[in-house]
């Protein structure tokens, strides 16, 4: 979020066809929930398109990119990482000290698609369990990004939107971003 470290995600590994709603789905919750950046594998072109189209209507910053090197996005990335695993510690453990190091260094956060080699657990900084139960990668991220920020990404400010909605108790209401 804006004046902090970047946070990106990134999502490690992509099965075209199956995996198309999810990997959007990793790439629009990264953006709602306060990340700064997706990073998507190049097989996921589709899924960047659509978080695209959606930053465009509804603001960011956000921006997404696809990488042919997974582990080289890992192995390069000049800060901490966390790998999100049903394997980890749990998140309520761990919180504490993940934040401790994004006050000073850029964070990034790995979800898994299908089996994730064990060379990304051992490269992580941390291994984090949302509960040590088997989810999904979306629900996960959302939890930890939620902890990340405690909170903070809820009231966050979009800039640049085509269109903005008008929280209300009954009914759709979305009108263009310039107008009160
Ligand atoms: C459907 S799971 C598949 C996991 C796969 N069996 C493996 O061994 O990596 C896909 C991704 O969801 C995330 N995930 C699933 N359960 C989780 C949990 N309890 N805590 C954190 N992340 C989780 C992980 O990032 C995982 O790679």
């Amino acid at each position: 979020m804006q004046d902090e470290p970047e946070v990106a995600v990134l999502r490690y590994g992509h099965r075209p066809g199956r995996d198309d709603r999810m990997t959007t789905h990793v790439g629009l919750t990264a953006r709602a929930l306060g990340a700064d950046r997706v990073i998507l594998p190049d097989n996921a072109g589709h899924s960047m398109d659509t978080v695209e189209d959606i930053t465009g209507r509804f603001g960011g910053p956000f921006s997404v990119e696809l990488t042919a090197g997974l582990n080289g996005v890992i192995r390069n990335w000049e800060g901490a990482v966390v790998h999100l695993t049903m394997y980890g510690e749990r998140v309520q453990d761990v919180q504490a000290d993940i934040r401790e190091a994004h006050t000073e260094a850029p964070l990034l956060v790995v979800v898994g698609g299908e089996k994730v080699p064990f060379e990304v657990y051992d490269e992580a900084d941390w291994n984090v369990g949302v509960t040590n139960q088997p989810h999904s990668e979306v629900a996960g991220l959302a939890v930890f990004l939620d902890r990340l920020f405690d909170g903070r990404e809820l009231d966050r400010e979009w800039e640049d939107a085509e269109n903005r909605v008008v929280p209300m108790a009954t009914g759709k209401k979305v009108v263009p971003a310039d107008e009160e």
